[in-house]
């Protein structure tokens, strides 16, 4: 088994970004809604946005697809770094992640005033999870996909048939499955202690669970789009 090729404690690999608030100072944070969208690799967050974009108007931004465009935008200076982070199952630095998603919350926002935003896969370790809240906007809860280890492989490698990605494997899925368990588990923990998590069971079909993310949501005051 081949280890790491990079060093990823390495500082020289981050360029730490500035980050600039999303939100002039003294504008009302509350003008964006954001509900991060959070569970093991394969529990279906992804499957399930699509839905939550049709029928309620979000914008999903998933940090996973933001960051592998990075890394194949010519000329990117994190390409290499991020790379690495993805075959390797590892979290990339914070300032990179947050600044991908600030700057794609900026353009919809620009592009067609659309404020309402599923953030997928994001955020999958403290420090993100706290920085993001402080400098961009706070999310309304998290929508949390519960899914047991053997049903996410599953899912895993049969999405890899046809997925292209260089995570979707056996080996890289072992390692996904542990960073989701050591880092990204305890911001679900962390916000489920402040009452802030949705925890859906992911076992089902697409429609079944799909069907009970509607009432939770409902649960909440958010209501199906007038069409
Ligand atoms: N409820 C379900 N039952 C069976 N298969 C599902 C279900 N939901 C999604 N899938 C399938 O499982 C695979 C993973 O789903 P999806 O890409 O939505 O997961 P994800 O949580 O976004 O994954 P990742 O974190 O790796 O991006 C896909 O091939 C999808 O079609
Ligand atoms: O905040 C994030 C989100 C994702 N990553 C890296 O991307 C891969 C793939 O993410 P998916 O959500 O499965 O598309 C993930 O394993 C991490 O390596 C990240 O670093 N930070």
């Amino acid at each position: 088994m081949s280890g790491p090729t990079v060093n990823l404690d390495n500082p020289a690999l981050v360029a730490p970004k500035r980050l600039k608030p999303l939100f002039a100072p003294g504008t009302d944070k509350d003008q964006a809604l954001v509900i991060f969208v959070l569970g093991g690799p394969g529990a279906g967050k992804g499957t399930q946005c699509a839905n939550l974009v049709r029928d309620y108007g979000f914008k999903h931004l998933s940090a996973g697809d933001l960051l592998r465009e990075e890394q194949q935008r010519p000329g990117s200076e994190f390409g290499e770094m991020i790379k690495t982070y993805i075959k390797e199952g590892k979290i990339v630095p914070m300032e990179v992640t947050i600044q991908l998603l600030e700057n794609a919350m900026k353009a919809t926002i620009e592009e067609n005033g659309n404020r309402k935003f599923l953030i997928d896969g994001f955020p999958r370790k403290m420090d993100q999870a706290i920085k993001f809240e402080e400098v961009v906007v706070p999310s309304k809860f998290t929508l949390f996909f519960d899914c047991p280890e053997e049903t996410m492989r599953a899912r895993l490698l049969n999405r890899g048939l046809t997925s292209g990605r260089s995570d979707d494997n056996e080996e890289s899925i072992k390692k996904r499955f542990v960073t989701f368990v050591e880092t990204s588990m305890p911001v679900v923990n962390m916000f489920n202690n402040e009452g802030r998590v949705i925890k859906v069971d992911a076992t089902k079909t697409p429609e079944e669970v799909y069907e009970v993310v509607v009432k939770e949501f409902a649960s909440k005051g958010l209501e199906f789009m007038q069409k």
